[in-house]
């Protein structure tokens, strides 16, 4: 988190506001604004990473392809040769006023240990106490499915959780989130506010994608808004053709008291400063409130930064257990079962049932965890004691199933006194 007059922003540019969709040419004259924009910011004392898209795309228009390849080793290729042209041209147009770059590619590899984690973190710290802008992008030419972050929304938000930003901008190709896909559907309805995205009841139209040129269209920025507004990142969707809205963004929301403001008075009043022209459309989802969402790191990187490769299922008692204050470490007594085929030292979703003889299929995914034991160890020792393993399996690594700092819950559950079923 930031001082009080410095933000940390993460920005991140599809791919359809770097390239037309038609034609494909880079869109030089939107690029140039976005970098100016950026360097005002940086003038002003805020920290910027980009997080920018494009690579592919520049790599389809260098060989002449019109349409994206279906086999992985060629997207891969084209990214290779993309990402050259588009991290050059962006140095090209920062050169211009002085403003230094630096490239961080990444896959979900490069921080699936926290000790990798941490080192990605600290660099980009490093990188914007020396002035420099960032910018991120998923290294496409060595990713596959497993190690994928899959799309660049994601990206953004782990990336925007990772250096603790305080305002995340998904810049594309649309003025805001609206009920329905505005392509499609011209009675469909800009949304100011979201207060909680799980709530959220829009069309995002996940089967035709967004634009031609981008991955995952709305449906992944409202999983990346999720993720980020859940620790405390202001997410906002706004069109990157007007990137100086940014600074009229911001502005605004620092403007305004929240605290006392229901959800309903936040949106007439954002309604009214978008009518009078002060701030541009866009959709602002508001991050948890400053008490509940600073988690730590490991907490984050637990949930967020690395691949779930199964699910164990608890009950409602062993939950209340691992969530009180002096909480406990995952014993094989609360496991009521396990899915998935994973190794030790993997990640897993912990999910809750209201009492163990409930059906699987009421489990409610609470967290994450990185078990000690395998899914065939873990099968042949739940519900039993701990004393029980060694007999069991023949060692006995750990008492524990998951160790409690190796345990991490969404910050947006109730307390562990409530139970989790009331709502459901
Ligand atoms: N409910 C919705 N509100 C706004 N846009 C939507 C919605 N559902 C689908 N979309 C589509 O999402 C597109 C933006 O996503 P995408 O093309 O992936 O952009 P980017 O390349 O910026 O990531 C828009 O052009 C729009 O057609
Ligand atoms: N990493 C890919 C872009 C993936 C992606 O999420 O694209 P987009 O939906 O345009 O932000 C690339 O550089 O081409």
């Amino acid at each position: 988190m930031s001082d009080t007059n410095s933000y940390i922003i993460v920005i991140k540019l599809g791919t359809s506001s770097l390239v037309d969709e038609v034609t494909r040419e880079p869109r030089i004259a939107n690029m140039s604004l976005i970098v100016e924009t950026i360097v005002q910011l940086r003038r002003q004392g805020h920290k910027i990473v980009l997080v920018s898209s494009g690579a592919i795309a520049f790599g389809m228009k260098r060989v002449g392809m019109s349409s994206k390849p279906t086999k992985l080793a060629a997207v891969q290729g084209l990214a290779s040769i993309g990402q050259g042209r588009l991290i050059g041209l962006f140095d090209d147009l920062f050169r211009q006023m002085n403003q230094t770059i630096g490239q961080i590619l990444l896959t979900r590899n490069d921080i699936s240990d926290f000790t990798q984690y941490k080192n990605a973190k600290n660099t980009l710290h490093e990188l914007l106490d020396m002035g420099v802008i960032p910018i991120v992008n998923e290294n496409d030419t060595l990713s596959v499915a497993e190690i994928k972050f899959g799309d660049n929304d994601t990206l953004s938000a782990i990336t925007a959780g990772m250096v603790h930003a305080d305002y995340l901008f998904l810049m594309t190709d649309v003025q805001c989130l609206y009920t329905d896909n505005p392509r499609k559907n011209p009675k469909a309805e800009p949304i100011l506010v979201v207060d909680k995205v799980d709530d959220l009841v829009v069309k995002t139209d996940t089967e035709s994608g967004g634009s031609q040129v981008g991955t995952g269209g709305m449906t992944t920025k409202l999983i990346a808004a999720g993720l980020a507004t859940n620790v405390g990142v202001t997410t906002i969707i706004t069109l990157s053709s007007q990137p100086d809205s940014i600074l009229s963004i911001v502005a605004n929301i620092q403007s305004m008291d929240r605290s006392d403001l229901s959800i309903e008075a936040q949106t007439k009043y954002i309604a009214s400063e978008i009518k009078a022209n002060k701030i541009p459309l866009h959709t602002r989802f508001l991050g948890l409130p400053r008490a509940t969402k600073i988690i730590s790191d490991k907490r984050f990187w637990l949930l967020h930064g690395i691949k779930t490769k199964g699910a164990l299922y608890i009950d409602q008692l062993c939950y209340e257990a691992l969530t009180r204050k002096d909480r406990a470490g995952l014993l094989p007594v609360g496991v009521v079962a396990v899915e998935g085929n994973f190794h030790e030292s993997e990640c897993v979703s912990i999910n809750v049932i209201p009492e163990r003889s409930s059906p699987l299929s009421e489990g409610l995914e609470v967290g994450t965890c990185r078990v000690n034991y395998s899914a065939i160890e873990i099968n042949l020792i739940k519900g039993l004691h701990s004393s029980e393993i060694e007999t069991v399996l023949g060692f006995a690594d750990s008492e524990y199933i998951a160790h409690r700092d190796n345990l991490a819950f969404q910050p947006t559950l109730p307390p562990s006194t409530e139970s989790l079923f009331d709502n459901h």
